[in-house]
């Protein structure tokens, strides 16, 4: 990845239109990211990840730069519980990192929370509970104001046992689960209730309509400035939003996102190994053949792309939205040919493997 890609990638050019307010801001800077790969990434696995297997993720998410990782739900398991404690005691954790941890609101799961921390430098806490009128009905029988009193003893709770750990800097962040489903005035007020005892500040993105890309960078025109998610988009059902596209994007329009996504094959690699789940073939970036074209029409514009490409000016090769080379990928499968292929699409192939540069007749009979 290039240091500063503003010099190879060129950003959308915004449409004027000034009756709209702040779909109209452009993204500058990249948000301040929070992986949650080991925590919601890790609790929607068919089978979690042990010790070994979340020690090697944590390195891999340390090495890539984030510096806000989610890292278990130490009430869940003793392996998360466990994991916690590996990484305090055997002082894993880098000065620059924070680590983060999920609980809800129930008092015996935030004491075996608070337990698990003891001797960290810097945490978020993670406080939730459902606040979507079906979950105040159907799961905790609770009316509006049981579901504030719920959450705002969780608050006060946490405050009484971080008030006896001080070696710690203590961050609380809360989520009102299910908040898209929640009236916004009870949402609002609820989050109120609870700022008043702390001050939370989450912006995470489900993707069960397939939306999650789009409604991060959304959030992120309308002001949000933290993100969480998991690498290639993890996380219960249909995942969180993927952390690598969504940085990806940012670097295609020429901000670099502040992650190191270089080797993007080695990472997918790893997490793969880690989750056990594959990355899937058009998965954007990652996948085995997203930088892949058999169509004619595709290969032609490609190739003409390619033989076009300055290397010193702005990356403007068609349907690529960049350089695979700049996330660690070869060209080699950038051109397949199939029944769907042209003579343009042989003509590349020959060129790049042989270094024959089959003139525009040559090139016709070539694949009659
Ligand atoms: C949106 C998210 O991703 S949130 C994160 C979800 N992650 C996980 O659930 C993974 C880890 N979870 C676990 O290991 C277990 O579910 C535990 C340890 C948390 C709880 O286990 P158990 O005590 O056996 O309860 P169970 O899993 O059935 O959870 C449901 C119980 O918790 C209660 N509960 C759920 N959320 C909350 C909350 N925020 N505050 C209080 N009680 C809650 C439910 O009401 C229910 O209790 P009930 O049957 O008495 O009504
Ligand atoms: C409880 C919250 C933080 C959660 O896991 C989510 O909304 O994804």
């Amino acid at each position: 990845m290039l240091s500063d890609p503003s010099v190879k990638y060129r950003p959308f050019a915004p449409i004027h239109l000034p009756d709209r307010t702040w779909p109209n801001r452009v993204i500058h800077k990249p948000p301040i990211w929070m992986s949650t790969d080991l925590r919601d990434g890790n609790q929607a696995l068919v089978e979690p990840m042990n010790g070994i297997r979340k020690l090697r993720l944590f390195a891999l998410l340390v090495q890539i730069g984030f510096k806000q990782i989610e890292v278990a739900f130490p009430a869940a398991s003793q392996t998360d519980f466990d994991f916690v404690r590996t990484l305090i005691e055997a002082d894993r954790i880098p000065a620059d990192v924070t680590i983060g941890v999920l609980t809800p609101a129930r008092e015996d799961l935030i004491r075996r929370t608070l337990e698990s921390l003891r001797g960290a430098k810097r945490v978020i806490v993670h406080l939730y509970n459902a606040t979507a009128p079906e979950f105040r009905r159907t799961v905790f029988g609770l009316d509006r104001q049981g579901t504030i009193d719920l959450a705002v003893r969780g608050v006060r709770l946490i405050q009484e046992l971080t008030a006896q750990q001080l070696e710690t800097e203590w961050h609380l962040e809360y989520s009102p689960e299910a908040f898209t489903g929640t009236e916004l005035d009870f949402a609002k007020a609820i989050c109120d209730a609870v700022t008043d005892t702390w001050q939370p500040t989450p912006e995470r993105q489900y993707n069960d309509r397939g939306t999650g890309i789009a409604a991060a960078e959304l959030a992120l025109m309308a002001g949000a400035e933290r993100v969480e998610g998991c690498l290639f988009g993890h996380g219960e059902r249909t995942g969180n939003v993927d952390l690598v596209t969504l940085a990806l994007n940012l670097y295609s329009q020429g901000i670099h996102p502040g992650l190191d996504l270089s080797e993007l094959d080695e990472i997918r690699r790893c997490v793969e190994e880690c989750t056990q789940m594959p990355v899937g073939p058009r998965h954007p970036y990652a996948g085995d053949l997203v930088f892949t074209a058999f169509s004619g029409s595709h290969q032609d514009a490609i190739k003409k792309g390619f033989a076009a490409q300055d290397p010193q000016a702005l990356w403007q090769v068609p349907y690529l939205p960049l350089d695979p080379a700049d996330v660690g990928r070869s060209y080699d499968a950038v051109i397949r040919v199939n029944s769907q292929s042209g003579k343009g699409g042989v003509a590349f192939l020959l060129e790049r493997a042989e270094g024959l540069k089959l003139p525009q007749r040559l090139q016709t009979d070539s694949w009659c």
